[in-house]
């Protein structure tokens, strides 16, 4: 079972969806061009979409009752890390023709499929995670760099969140079950602890019923030097 006793009921019990539940997730609008060329409104993915699975859209149901309780918050996602990160920790940075790599996929369902929320008071930050079809490694499971991908962005968010702008500089995965491509994994990262600036995460990957544990990372991320980084900067230009 997962760390927090308030995440702890989301993996038993049905996950059945009535009709009701998905009319209360309308399927967004298919043409994400036409949002993203609108200035200051870049699209937010980490929304249901047609390819979601009654798994991902039950589990995010929950998640999402949890948020009015105020312990959590869902953390949009965008396709440009600019508009990823919250607050000062990426400005300045020039504007690019990039793309978060887990974003790079625009059909629905054959890539990234995720969405993360924040508990804030437990430093930590839990992804729902749909690999799909462009995912896959062994025949039938997902590649174990996308697995490494999703840690690492998850473990990043967790990390970003307490230090700002952090890169990793470590990341160690155990893989113990393979993910079936078209399931849904719970990606739970935490804060281990603070040192200076250093800062050690630890991951869990597990089932949606808690019964398989797929991977389990630790990580170290170094927050930034804000001399360094600049240096940083200027040569990636
Ligand atoms: C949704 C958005 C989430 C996205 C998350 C994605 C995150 C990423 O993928 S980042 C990309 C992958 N990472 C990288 O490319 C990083 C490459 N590495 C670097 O740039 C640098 O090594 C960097 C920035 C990590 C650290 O460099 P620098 O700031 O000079 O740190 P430095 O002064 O050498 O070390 C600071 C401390 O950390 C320790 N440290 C640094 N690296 C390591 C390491 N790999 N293992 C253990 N300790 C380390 C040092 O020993 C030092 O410890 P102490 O203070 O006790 O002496």
């Amino acid at each position: 079972p997962l760390r927090s006793a308030a995440v702890g009921p989301l993996l038993s019990g049905s996950s059945g969806r009535s009709r009701r539940d998905a009319a209360a997730h309308p399927v967004p609008p298919r043409s994400p061009q036409a949002l993203c060329s609108q200035p200051g409104r870049p699209k937010d993915y980490a929304l249901p979409n047609a390819s979601w699975s009654r798994d991902m859209l039950d589990l995010y149901d929950r998640f999402l009752a949890m948020t009015k309780e105020g312990l959590w918050k869902r953390i949009p996602s965008y396709n440009n890390v600019l508009d990823h990160i919250p607050g000062k920790a990426l400005r300045g940075l020039p504007s690019r023709d990039t793309r978060l790599f887990l974003r790079s996929i625009e059909a629905e369902g054959v890539g990234f499929e995720y969405v993360m929320f924040l508990n804030s008071s437990e430093k930590r930050v839990v992804c729902l995670f749909q690999p799909g079809s462009y995912l896959e490694g062994h025949p039938g499971f997902a590649h174990g760099g996308s697995i490494a991908t999703i840690i690492d962005s998850t473990i990043g968010s967790c990390a970003i969140f307490v230090a700002g702008r952090v890169m990793t500089a470590n990341l160690s995965i155990n893989y113990m079950s393979p993910v079936p491509l078209g399931s849904v994994v719970l990606v739970d990262s935490k804060v281990d602890k603070v040192e200076g600036r250093k800062v050690f995460l630890s991951c869990k990957v597990q089932s949606v019923d808690g019964g398989t544990l797929h991977a389990e990372a630790t990580a170290l991320f170094i927050q930034l030097d804000a001399t360094k980084s600049q240096k940083q900067q200027a040569s990636c230009q």
